[in-house]
């Protein structure tokens, strides 16, 4: 039997229209939602996801706002910027696109961030009230896996979850997450002991390792639905000189015992984005004492 392959980017096409209708309705009412993105420095990878986002975000019809700052600018300067959007009106969401350069601090800088802007979740206000059971802004990754798994599942009540990788971007927040569907959370990370018999008992598997097809096929729970964030560009196994994107997950091996499983790409990582405009409406909402959309929020 193979599993269900699930369709991130169908899935977040879905909810980039339900985003657009939400704010064509904020717009009615007066407000423009609007996310500023910065970027320091000029890693390649970075520039292409902030592409990915400033289309999207205007694509729904907000409004976008776009700063690159150089490599070696000084603190002072990068949280003057953030000061100052903090300010805007105009302005209801701010991510700071990571890593930033190694003379900058990231939770300096997110702590720099309005926590009712910080649409990352990143912020200690946001963490706190995720795992204290507030209405926080929630970081757009673990949303998304949350949207999909509710999706797939409905109910998780009483599942057994295994989410592996705990960092505070991911693996802790999507741990609060499945905590709060009533799922039996295991954080498993890099000094767990025989980790993939832990694995084996997961109803729901979460990887989010960042090291390239760690999980093998044996380790999945025949009928488990399994949730890839990893993303890592290899060499093409037949095209040289070409490489390729592939996940945490070894996919070949897991979709033959798995119930339902995210590819790379094409998985969780439209999700993401999807997720970052949800959390810029949600935001502009409560900012403005607007009902929060519906279905957009963990
Ligand atoms: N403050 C901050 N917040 C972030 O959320 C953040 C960040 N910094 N730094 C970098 C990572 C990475 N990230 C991705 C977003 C979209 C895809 C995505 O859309 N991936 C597609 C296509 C990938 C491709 O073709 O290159 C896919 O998986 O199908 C991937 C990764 C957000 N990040």
């Amino acid at each position: 039997m193979t599993a269900e392959i699930i369709d991130g980017k169908a899935f977040a096409a879905g909810i980039r229209e339900k985003v657009a209708a939400e704010v064509a309705r904020v717009k009615a009412a007066g407000v423009t939602p609007g996310l500023a993105v910065i970027l320091v420095g000029e890693d390649p990878a970075s520039e292409v996801y902030v592409g990915h986002k400033h289309k999207a975000t205007v694509a729904a019809g907000m409004e976008s706002f776009e700063y690159r700052l150089p490599a070696d600018v000084p603190e002072a300067e990068l949280f003057a910027l953030i000061d100052r959007l903090n300010a805007d009106p105009a302005v209801h969401g701010i991510l700071c696109q990571f890593p930033v350069p190694d003379h900058l601090d990231e939770r300096r800088t997110v702590a720099r961030i309005d926590p009712a802007k910080d649409v990352d979740g990143l912020s200690v206000v946001n963490a706190g009230l995720l795992a204290t059971g507030g209405d926080a802004l929630t970081p757009c990754t673990p949303l998304g896996c949350l949207m999909l798994l509710r999706d797939r599942l409905g109910d998780m009540s009483g599942l057994s979850a295994v989410v592996i990788g705990r960092s505070n971007l991911f693996g802790k927040p999507m741990a609060q997450l499945l905590l709060r569907e009533n799922c039996t959370v295991t954080m498993a990370h890099s000094r767990t002991r025989d980790l993939d018999q832990v694995c084996r008992g997961a109803d729901i598997l979460v990887a989010a390792v960042g090291r390239a097809q760690m999980v093998k096929g044996d380790w999945v729970k025949p009928g488990a639905t399994v949730i890839d964030v990893g993303i890592t560009r290899v060499p093409h196994p037949d095209l040289p000189g070409k490489t390729r994107l592939v996940g945490d997950v070894d996919f070949a091996e897991a979709v033959e015992v798995a119930g339902a499983i995210t590819p790379v790409p094409g998985g969780v990582g439209p999700m993401t984005i999807a997720c970052l405009l949800a959390n810029t409406l949600t935001a502009c909402c409560r900012t403005h004492g607007l009902p929060a959309p519906e279905g957009l929020t963990a």
